[in-house]
């Protein structure tokens, strides 16, 4: 049996924060804003997981107002995520992911982006593709304003 969720999730460019997207930090002058670390692709990749064994969002399972997760490691969130998903008895077949920003140039750091979500998910690196496009200056990606991602999570059954 297969199961399939999808993930969206948007945060604000700020001075004076890192920039932490996939597990990585990217250099860049400006870092995400949020409550957490505000990684915005594993944020949505742990939608994707969630809405896939249909158990909402990680607003849900980790809310803003708990001051237990200000500053959390999105990889520790999302470790728990996936830990809820094996207990349902699914594993990965694949992730793809798209990180909508027009800067920094997210090319270079695909890669080690793919390995950690990889280690996350329990996965090998081949069944996670993760992209980037900018909005041609459109909007408020377009602006620099923020950086949106949307991720597809498909999982199936163990045997
Ligand atoms: N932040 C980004 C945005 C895009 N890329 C790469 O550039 C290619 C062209 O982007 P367009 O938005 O002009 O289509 C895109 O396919 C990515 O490979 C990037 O590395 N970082
Ligand atoms: C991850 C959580 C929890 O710290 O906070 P944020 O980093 O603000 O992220 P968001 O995607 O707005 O919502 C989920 C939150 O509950």
């Amino acid at each position: 049996m297969f199961r399939i969720g999808q993930g969206f999730d948007v945060h604000q460019l700020t001075e004076d924060r890192p920039l932490i997207l996939g597990g990585i930090t990217i250099p860049y002058e400006k870092g995400l804003l949020g409550h957490s670390d505000a990684d915005v692709l594993l944020h949505t990749i742990s939608d994707a997981c969630l809405g896939a064994i249909g158990e909402g969002d990680i607003g849900r399972h980790f809310p803003d107002t708990d001051p237990n997760f200000k500053d959390a490691d999105s990889a520790e969130l999302m470790k728990h995520v996936w830990k809820l998903v094996k207990e349902k008895g699914y594993e990965l077949v694949n992730a793809d992911c798209t990180i909508i920003a027009q800067k920094p140039k997210m090319a270079p750091y695909i890669g080690q982006m793919r390995t950690r979500i990889a280690e996350l998910l329990e996965a090998d690196v081949e069944q996670i593709n993760v992209k980037a496009t900018t909005t041609e200056k459109l909007g408020f990606t377009g602006r620099g304003e923020g950086i949106a991602a949307q991720a597809v999570v498909l999982l199936k059954k163990r045997s």
